[in-house]
């Protein structure tokens, strides 16, 4: 598991391209029979890929957690962004079809992940943040999902929000979480871009081609960067960083949220004179 500190603003704008990906790009979470974790000092949060080919992979805690498992005192959320596989946590088996997300409740037993077919690998994505409390632990689909239609073809951000983790759906201790699709010809994420002092972001891009990037936008809002973003790629937003982006074509992004609260509307929208 790689740790990953926090940073402060003051800082951050001093970043050169590489520093900035050092810290807050995770480029590499989807790797053949592995489970690659970063655990971020921001909020705590871990974020996560298992992509199981040949082998079914399990989730423990290792050397970082210092715990008996990986869950004694975290919870975690997993959406599929590959094809069909299967989620075993002790003697229950979930089967994870694409988009579909799992919850997972603290004390539950280290979970392993399989793919029904090698050769369309499913393709686990998870972000786990502490808990302090057991939640049941939910399958939903995207049906299960509150939708949000947001944005237009006119301005190219017309787009679905799914959310899957949140106060009106699956209970958690602290962790939100859900999904993203913009429409064919929209390329836009989140704009007008916002920021929550009271809870950090990770975004997580899916449904790119190889040749195709999301030029990812972070920092103060009157201090933007950049991030250039491939498929299966995360970004760390931290609390006073804006995310948003756009893309080459449309695209997908799995959201995760956690810290002081779990309202999706504390946001601020930046006021477009100040946005630099
Ligand atoms: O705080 C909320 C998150 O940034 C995302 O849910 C926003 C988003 O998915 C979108 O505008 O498309
Ligand atoms: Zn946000």
């Amino acid at each position: 598991m790689q740790i990953r500190h926090s940073t402060n603003p003051k800082d951050a704008k001093h970043y050169d391209t590489n520093r900035l990906r050092d810290e807050y790009l995770i480029d590499s979470l989807m790797r053949a029979d592995e489970i690659c974790l970063v655990y971020s000092q921001i909020d705590r949060v871990i974020t996560g890929g298992a992509m199981p080919v040949n082998s079914e992979l399990t989730l423990a805690a290792g050397d970082a957690l210092r715990a008996s498992s990986f869950l004694q005192r975290r919870e975690l959320g997993i959406i599929n962004v590959g094809g069909s596989g299967q989620v075993k946590v002790g003697d229950k088996e979930y089967s994870l079809s694409k988009l579909e997300c799992l919850y997972l409740g603290r004390g539950e037993p280290d979970p392993t992940f399989s793919s029904d077919d090698s050769a369309q690998p499913a393709l686990f994505y998870m972000v786990s943040t502490p808990a302090h409390k057991e939640y049941p632990s939910v399958k939903s689909t995207q049906a299960d999902a509150n939708a949000i239609h947001l944005g237009s073809l006119e301005t190219s951000n017309k787009r679905t929000i799914f959310q899957y983790i949140h106060e009106k759906g699956v209970p958690s201790c602290q962790l939100v979480m859900g999904l993203t699709i913009l429409d064919t010809g929209s390329v836009w994420n989140t704009f007008p871009a916002h920021t929550h002092d009271r809870r950090m972001e990770v975004y997580f891009y899916f449904n790119l081609g190889e040749q195709d990037r999301v030029m990812h936008l972070m920092g103060e809002p009157d201090e933007t960067r950049h991030i250039v973003v491939k498929n299966h790629q995360a970004v760390l937003s931290p609390s006073w960083s804006i995310h948003s982006g756009a893309g080459t074509r449309n695209y997908g992004f799995i959201w995760a949220m956690a810290g002081e609260n779990q309202a999706f509307d504390d946001m601020d929208a930046i006021d477009l004179n100040n946005f630099r």
